[in-house]
């Protein structure tokens, strides 16, 4: 039976077949050239305050409908970084979550903050095209690829100069993602099967996520206290759309996050000294 997760792909592919026939990868290469050198996001990640807040643009989703208009992303990333993001993610799938390119570009022109692109990556053009908008980071779905492809997009983004952030669901995705020895690997407590959201997947597997990776919590945190569990279970970071693009005040909420993760932090080194 089709999945949640195969019905965005089938658009994906749709959408993709559409920018590939307006814009040929010969001539996508070709742009590559005149855009400035991909950010490398891991020293302000490991060096974050607390926790690395990865801040998304997020308009919609399969799983709530409609969630903030965001007539301008750039001016939502211009938040994001002032309360300390470490990365902004911009949601680019159109259909279910109402992203664009043209996103991508707004926030690109308007922060110095590393990007992800958020979408759904099946093919080496979506990778080129990321990058060509200025993009530093992408998202690969391990559930989404099979293990060629996803090493092959996973080289791709590294020649490219980006950063890969490998998305779980369980322990035998986690061993798929580290056979490529990442740098970032994120759990998701999105099923991407069923849509529900279950904290206790994260705080499962982050503890099997080896040192010198930086284990990032995906989905569930609407709130400072969601934030200092996952910082409990061994996130270096935190990946945050609805809560922050419902939040009238996204700055304050960010603050607010790193806050939790240093008092969270302070309480566990409390424990080690056996205080
Ligand atoms: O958000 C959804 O409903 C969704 C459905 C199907 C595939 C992916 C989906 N979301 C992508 C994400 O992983 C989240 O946008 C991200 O982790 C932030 O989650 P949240 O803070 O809960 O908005």
């Amino acid at each position: 039976m089709a999945t949640v997760l195969d019905g965005i792909i089938s658009g994906v592919r749709e959408d993709l077949g559409r920018r590939r026939a307006a814009l040929p990868p010969a001539e996508l290469e070709d742009r590559l050239g005149s855009v400035a050198a991909a950010l490398d996001p891991m020293p302000g990640i490991r060096s974050a305050d607390g926790v690395a807040v990865i801040a998304e643009v997020k308009r919609s989703s399969p799983s709530k409908g409609a969630l903030a208009d965001i007539p301008e992303p750039g001016l939502l990333a211009r938040s994001y970084a002032a309360g300390g993001a470490s990365v902004i993610s911009v949601l680019t799938e159109e259909r279910r979550f109402s992203g664009s390119l043209a996103d991508l570009d707004e926030v690109r022109a308007a922060v110095r903050t590393p990007l992800l692109r958020k979408d759904f990556m099946v093919d080496a053009y979506q990778v080129t095209e990321a990058r060509a908008h200025g993009a530093d980071l992408i998202l690969l779905i391990v559930a989404a690829l099979d293990d060629v492809l996803l090493r092959d997009l996973h080289d791709q983004a590294r020649d490219l100069g980006m950063t890969a952030l490998i998305e779980v669901h369980d322990a035998a995705e986690l061993d798929r993602a580290l056979a490529l020895d990442p740098v970032l690997v994120g759990v998701n407590a999105r099923n991407l099967k069923t849509l529900e959201v279950d904290p206790g997947t994260v705080t499962a597997l982050l503890p099997r996520v080896p040192a010198g990776v930086v284990g990032v919590a995906e989905s569930g945190v609407s709130g400072p206290a969601d934030v200092a569990d996952y910082v409990r279970a061994g996130a270096g970071a935190v990946l945050v759309g609805e809560a922050l693009v419902k939040d009238g005040a996204p700055e304050a909420a960010i603050r607010g996050f790193i806050d939790a993760a240093n008092a969270a932090r302070a309480t566990l080194r409390a424990g080690a000294a056996g205080e």
